[in-house]
């Protein structure tokens, strides 16, 4: 029997438990701050068995997952240190920075006992183990960060653990790690971030800001949407990075800027040509076989009563739903509801069920 400590049971330890648990021979104990959670995640049937005690947790562990908040790994990685833990233990995390996190793992190895760094790059605007879903690593990175004495036959293993996953597991160096997945995925949310805020405040003086943001605003600002605590985490574990990525910025906004003002319209083409063609160029973004999720957003009106009707239509046809929220409002005409269903089938029901009524019925990412 392989025995497995996920420690943090929210969407990310959740998912890494389902499909660990594709393994044979795998027992999985969760350990969370939140007790709540943890029976939650027992009922799901996301983990055999939960406890608030860590040291009980990993006694006996093969295999230690660390899938909390970034802020928080520090004082697991420090507890772990003085805990008995079994020989032969590899120790990983699924942090999305790495350099802090691999400078807090020395001392783990002569005791026996290896520490991984490890970044699942697959993730979601939800969190919490009821929104973990078996499949969401599938065909994602899963980006593992050893340490350079690491033996590679405890490395294989890992990577071999982590094939129900269905991700790419791919080696690389910690700080190319920051520096790339800190262009590629820290960045953004910054970027996405100030956009929205600059606009927020000219919405201050007039509405019409919010009520035109259109297609392209909405692409490039979806990110905005992620979890505040989560991004400060990031950021603050990263911060070289970021601030170089930063300077890079302001000199790149000086240049169009300078453009714009010498009304050099080659130049502007070029600018945006050269974005479309890096762009263009980018891999196929290869999908699950499945979606993970099965959301559905419906316009509504915005009045009171709204989700009672929709909830009563379509508990009628016995569609059971997971979870039900008003994301916004528009114009003080429309709202837009996202319910969530368990299974496509449920969701496909749903969607006739609603459009039969005259809502406006979409799914998007
Ligand atoms: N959400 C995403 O899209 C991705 C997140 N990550 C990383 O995975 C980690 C977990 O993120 P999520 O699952 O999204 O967050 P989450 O909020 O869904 O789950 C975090 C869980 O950790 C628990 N927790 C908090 N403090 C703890 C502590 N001291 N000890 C043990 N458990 C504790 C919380 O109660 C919660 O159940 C983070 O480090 C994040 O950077 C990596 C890839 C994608
Ligand atoms: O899908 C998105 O936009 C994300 O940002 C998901 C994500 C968040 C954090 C990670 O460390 C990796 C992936």
């Amino acid at each position: 029997m392989t025995e497995i400590a996920i420690l943090g049971v929210g969407l990310i330890g959740g998912s890494l438990a389902l499909s660990l648990k594709k393994n044979e021979n795998v027992h999985v104990t969760g350990f969370d701050v939140v007790e709540e959670n943890l029976r939650m995640a027992e009922s799901l049937g996301v983990i055999d068995r939960g406890t608030t005690h860590l040291a009980e947790a990993v006694v006996q562990a093969d295999y230690i997952f660390l899938c909390a908040p970034v802020g928080k790994l520090q004082e697991l990685i420090s507890f772990l240190r003085y805990t008995p833990l079994k020989k032969g233990a590899v120790i990983s995390d699924t942090g999305s920075t790495k350099v802090s996190i691999m400078e807090l793992s020395h001392g783990f190895a002569q005791r026996g006992v290896y520490f991984i760094g490890g970044h699942p790059m697959a993730g979601s605007h939800k969190s919490g183990v009821e929104a973990s879903h078996d499949r969401l690593f599938e065909n994602a990175y899963y980006v593992l960060t050893p340490a350079e004495d690491t033996p590679k036959t405890i490395v294989n293993e890992l990577t071999r653990l982590l094939a129900p996953t269905r991700a790419k597991v791919v080696l690389m160096d910690a700080k190319k790690h920051d520096e790339v997945v800190g262009a590629i995925s820290h960045f953004p949310h910054i970027i996405a971030s100030t956009l929205v805020n600059q606009i927020a405040s000219y919405n201050d003086e007039e509405d019409w800001y919010r009520s035109l943001a259109a297609g392209g605003f909405r692409d490039i600002t979806r990110i905005a949407s992620s979890n505040p605590r989560m991004w400060r985490d990031i950021l603050l574990n990263n911060r070289q990075v970021m601030k170089k990525l930063a300077e890079d910025w302001k000199k790149t906004l000086e240049r169009i800027s300078d453009l714009i003002e010498k009304a050099d319209g080659e130049g502007i083409e070029k600018f945006f040509a050269d974005a479309r063609r890096f762009r263009d160029g980018l891999p196929e973004k290869k999908k699950g076989a499945l979606s993970p999720y099965f959301d559905l957003y419906v316009d509504v009106p915005d009045e009171p009563g709204v989700i009672g009707r929709i909830t009563t239509l379509l508990g009628k046809q016995n569609i059971s739903i997971t979870n039900i929220r008003i994301l916004e409002t528009r114009e003080d005409i429309l709202g837009v509801l996202r319910i969530s269903f368990r299974s496509q089938e449920d969701m496909e029901k749903a969607r006739a069920a609603l459009q039969a009524e005259g809502y406006g019925v979409y799914e998007r990412e």
